[in-house]
């Protein structure tokens, strides 16, 4: 490598047609700025995740914290919200494939999350082809025929308007390399849905719109707020173009919420309950404490008080400070026998009303088809209002760090168990087949529900818990399971199925972050070393 490409990016990913147009000089310079100014501060955050985790895994419980006290209890706003965001109801989220982000922005919805996060398998083609799709939504000009149904797909008129999720502080792309280092990939959505968006979105009178997943402190919040910064002082473009959401998704945040609006405040407009990565988190922060494992994935819904109180604190937290507080997803998909999706539809309803009751301002769907069933709940709600933010929530005052960690009660099933086996083996080979969200067993499956079910086993394994049959869970258990669950899966799917996909792999991967002892941070880190 020449000095000068040690100074610079070296892109090792393929160059094929069309990618020149996204990774032009002027977006990879724009890029190389960035990773310059913020990538080594962005590893200092992710060695503070690992100081936390030894003080939670040595007895400490997570907290409010003392140092921030003045921010919780001081008087502020955000800077405000723009017009065009007043009225999020309903949003869709999906991956960046150029199909789906025609259809989602033809849902009847009026936000489309376009996501590099939870639903995308980051593959390179995936990652770069993406950003050709979501600048073309933003142009209008998308269009995409389906090479064998001839079926063409172009955008309605007025279609949803798009923000786009960028993948997590934790992940890298290791196509791009700077002084030989993988970058953050977080870096170069950013930089390259920036680069190619920001005059298009100008020219509509409307900002740079951004959802943050995963955040776990206000110091990583205020990371952000240095990136946009210095995005907005680059392109000469006021301070408050950008405007960002972010996902309270982690144990740590749901601590530190008013800290995050503070740390963001001239570009924060609201916070998200990322329930599964919320869960997920749960599970990891709290690995070491015996009385808060949970029980099966399937009776850890929005009523436990843990995260019962979660989407309370939530929508208090947010209205006080001018923010709007969005709920979360029902994983639940359509099903294609009527009387079955009668069944999806209520619970799609009851988990709404639940959202819009406690005084949401909107919420997500994973499917167009259960676009129509949320917008009917929060019409209801919100009536002539765009939004809920007259919903303060005095009566929650205060909700206590006890609560926000209430133990969950419920049973651990075989079938529990056995279950959690084939929905994390079938995803981890979608996700390393290039595959970032898929339906399985009638529920959508993402990077976030996924990583439940494979922590739980390993929860399990390490607090030996016993099942309902009596059985105590070990590794021994776990790997007699895989094997039996592997073969139900292959029967389920079909040979040619099976032969063409990655389930060998995947049952290393899964093998080999289960019976770990020490927990595997993100399911997706040995995935993707396994990409591409
Ligand atoms: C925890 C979290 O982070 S949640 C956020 C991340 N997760 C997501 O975004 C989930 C997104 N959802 C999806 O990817 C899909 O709905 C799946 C994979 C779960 C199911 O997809 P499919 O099996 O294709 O569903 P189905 O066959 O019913 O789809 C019917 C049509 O709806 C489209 N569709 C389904 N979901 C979506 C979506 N979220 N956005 C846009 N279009 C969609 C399909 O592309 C298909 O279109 P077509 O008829 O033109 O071919
Ligand atoms: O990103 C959303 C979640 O639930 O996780
Ligand atoms: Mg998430």
């Amino acid at each position: 490598m020449t000095t000068q490409e040690q100074q610079g990016l070296q892109i090792t990913g393929e160059m094929k047609p069309g990618y020149d147009a996204i990774l032009s000089a002027d977006a990879i310079e724009f890029l190389s700025e960035l990773v310059h100014e913020f990538a080594p501060a962005l590893k200092q955050l992710l060695k503070d995740r690992d100081r936390r985790q030894s003080e939670i895994d040595n007895g400490q419980l997570p907290d409010f914290l003392a140092e921030t006290r003045d921010i919780r209890e001081s008087h502020w706003k955000i800077a405000g919200i723009p017009t065009d965001l007043q009225d999020r109801r309903v949003e869709i989220t999906g991956p960046v494939e150029r199909k789906m982000v025609i259809n989602a922005m033809n849902a009847n919805v009026k936000v489309f999350m376009a996501d590099f996060e939870d639903a995308q398998s980051p593959t390179w083609d995936g990652v770069v082809e993406g950003q050709a799709n979501l600048r073309d939504a933003n142009l209008g000009t998308i269009e995409y025929t389906h090479p064998e149904t001839g079926k063409h797909y172009r955008l309605k008129d007025q279609p949803a308007m798009l923000l786009a999720r960028v993948r997590g502080l934790h992940l890298p792309e290791k196509h791009i390399l700077y002084k030989g280092e993988a970058i953050p990939g977080c870096l170069m959505d950013f930089a390259l849905y920036f680069f190619h968006n920001l005059g298009i979105r100008q020219a509509k009178g409307s900002g740079m719109y951004f959802y943050l997943p995963k955040l776990q402190s206000y110091k990583e919040a205020a990371w952000w707020s240095k990136v946009f910064h210095f995005a907005e002082q680059r392109f000469k473009v006021p301070t408050g173009t950008i405007k960002a959401t972010v996902l309270i998704e982690t144990l740590p945040a749901v601590f530190e919420m008013d800290e995050i609006l503070f740390a963001l405040r001239e570009h924060i407009v609201a916070l998200n309950c990322g329930r599964w990565d919320y869960i997920f988190s749960y599970i990891k922060t709290l690995r070491r404490h015996a009385d808060r494992v949970l029980p099966d994935r399937q009776v850890v819904t929005m009523d436990q008080p843990f995260l019962d109180a979660y989407s309370r604190l939530l929508i208090r937290t947010c209205h006080k400070r001018g923010a709007m507080a969005m709920g979360g997803m029902a994983a639940f998909i359509p099903a294609k026998d009527p009387q079955e999706n009668e069944k999806v539809l209520a619970r799609v309803t009851a988990d709404k009303d639940r959202e819009a009751r406690n005084g949401h301002d909107g919420t997500w769907v994973a499917h167009p088809g259960l676009a129509d069933t949320a917008m009917t709940v929060f019409n209801h709600y919100l009536g002539n209002r765009p939004n809920q933010l007259h919903v303060l929530r005095d009566e929650d005052a205060p909700i206590s760090a006890s609560l926000l960690l209430q133990p969950s009660d419920g049973v651990r099933t075989e079938q529990g168990m056995r279950t959690n086996i084939r929905v994390a083996l079938q995803y981890i080979e979608a996700w390393i087949s290039g595959n970032g969200c898929v339906p399985i067993y009638g529920l959508m499956e993402d990077a976030a529900t996924a990583e439940i079910s494979r922590t739980s086993i390993w929860q399990w394994i390490q607090n030996q818990k016993t099942l309902d049959n009596g059985q105590v869970v070990t590794k021994a258990l776990f790997r007699q399971m895989l094997a039996e669950e592997a073969q139900v899966v292959r029967s389920e799917l079909g040979e040619s199925r099976w032969q063409a996909g990655r389930f060998e792999k995947a049952i290393t991967i899964l093998d080999q972050i289960t019976t770990d002892d020490e927990l595997v941070e993100f399911l997706t880190l040995p995935g993707y070393q396994a990409l591409d």
